[in-house]
């Protein structure tokens, strides 16, 4: 009599690949985020998922549609003054100089948000994940696909212009605070009228324990706002779909809207898959002639001239030599930036599709718009 799925079968602890994070630094943050409004930890927790990545897990399971954990907007760390005239855009920099300014120079806003202020991952803590504007100029220089290329170097120009807005801040904390307010801060549009208007005015904010919250493009959750009219509103995080005990709770950075480039630019994360998948990818097949093989340098720069419907091959390498290293053993940044490499080559971002690195080689090579 074969034993049938689920019968006689032993259960096993949803919880058990998970170690939930029992520092004292956690523990604090919850305790101050609960006593003071909010509901951090009934339902969920901060675990080392799979003993990995830190995120939060579902302690129990939640139906479709219920929140499972909330935030009164008194605990929010605004970032943005909306009444900033729009001549002033609000740049991840800008931003964090008013991090540093509004909430780390200010003895009594940093004495009420030590919990979390505390919590906050340091350059020296596994969480910190180096966005690309962390990387030397060549390391850049390999990433290659230009879109990726001309957003950090914005990115590095919008840090030097916050830098000369302070006495007192060094390019390394600025860096830090830049990666705070990219990879841990969350964009609210304010209200809709202004985008039928056209003058969409957006703010940044910090949200304390939200910010625990890992990113997956089949998100299973999403942040949205109660009484957004209000004084006091409240901050939510409402499940997509049933979630059981046990699973991870995921939202979808930029409201899903974020490309591989926005991802790894502002959070330092590739989503890869494992290498012998990048090889076997449906879109790879197709397109794959193309991308397997690699230009000459001549041919390279050839291609680089050619008319945007002429573009040919512009990567230095093939998928093929990308995947290999991967496969010999390539670590850390090394094989970040062949992750990206070949993730862009399989989706066909540059040179199959997108406009956006054509447009961007032509503005760097002086043609186009
Ligand atoms: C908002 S925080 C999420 C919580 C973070 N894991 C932590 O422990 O503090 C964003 C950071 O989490 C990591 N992360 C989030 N989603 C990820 C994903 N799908 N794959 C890899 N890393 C991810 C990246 O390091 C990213 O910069």
């Amino acid at each position: 009599f074969p034993a049938a799925a689920g019968f006689g079968a032993k259960k096993v602890d949803p919880m058990s690949n998970h170690i939930l994070d029992t520092s004292e630094g956690i523990s604090y943050l919850k305790d101050f985020l609960n006593k003071n409004g909010g509901n951090s930890g009934t339902k969920c927790d901060i675990a080392k998922i799979n003993g990995k990545t830190r995120g939060v897990i579902c302690t129990r399971s939640i139906k479709k549609d219920e929140i499972i954990c909330s935030l009164p907007s008194s605990l929010a760390l605004s970032l943005w003054d909306p009444s900033t005239p729009s001549s002033s855009p609000s740049t991840p920099s800008l931003c964090a100089l008013n991090f540093k300014e509004w909430y780390l120079d200010d003895s009594t806003r940093l004495n009420t948000f030590a919990p979390y202020i505390g919590s906050l991952p340091t350059v020296e803590d596994v969480e910190f994940e180096p966005t690309p504007n962390f990387y030397s100029d060549s390391d850049v220089d390999k990433l290659e696909f230009p879109g990726i290329v001309s957003a950090v170097n914005t990115r590095k120009s919008e840090i030097d212009s916050a830098i000369l807005k302070s006495d007192d801040v060094s390019i390394e904390d600025m860096k830090y605070y830049t990666w705070l307010v990219t990879s841990r801060s969350f964009s609210i549009r304010l209200s809709a009228d202004d985008v039928s208007s056209g003058n969409a005015k957006s703010v940044r904010i910090m949200l304390p324990f939200f910010d625990m919250i890992n990113h997956s493009g089949k998100s299973n959750a999403e942040m949205d706002i109660l009484n957004p009219e209000k004084d006091d509103s409240t901050f939510i995080i409402r499940a997509k779909r049933p979630i059981a005990a046990g699973k991870e709770v995921t939202i979808s950075y930029g409201g899903g809207g974020f490309s591989s480039v926005d991802l790894f630019t502002d959070y330092g994360f590739v989503q890869s898959k494992p290498p012998e998948e990048l090889l076997y990818d449906e879109k790879d097949v197709t397109q794959g002639a193309l991308k397997r093989q690699p230009l000459t340098p001549d041919e390279r720069t050839m291609a680089k001239f050619e008319s945007t419907e002429g573009y040919n091959n512009p990567w230095s390498t093939s998928l093929e030599e990308d995947v290999e290293k991967i496969k010999a053993g390539a670590k850390g940044r090394e094989r970040k930036i062949l992750e990206f490499r070949a993730k862009m080559k399989v989706a066909g971002g540059w040179p199959a599709g997108t406009m956006e690195g054509k447009m961007d080689l032509k503005k760097k090579e002086g043609g186009g718009k």
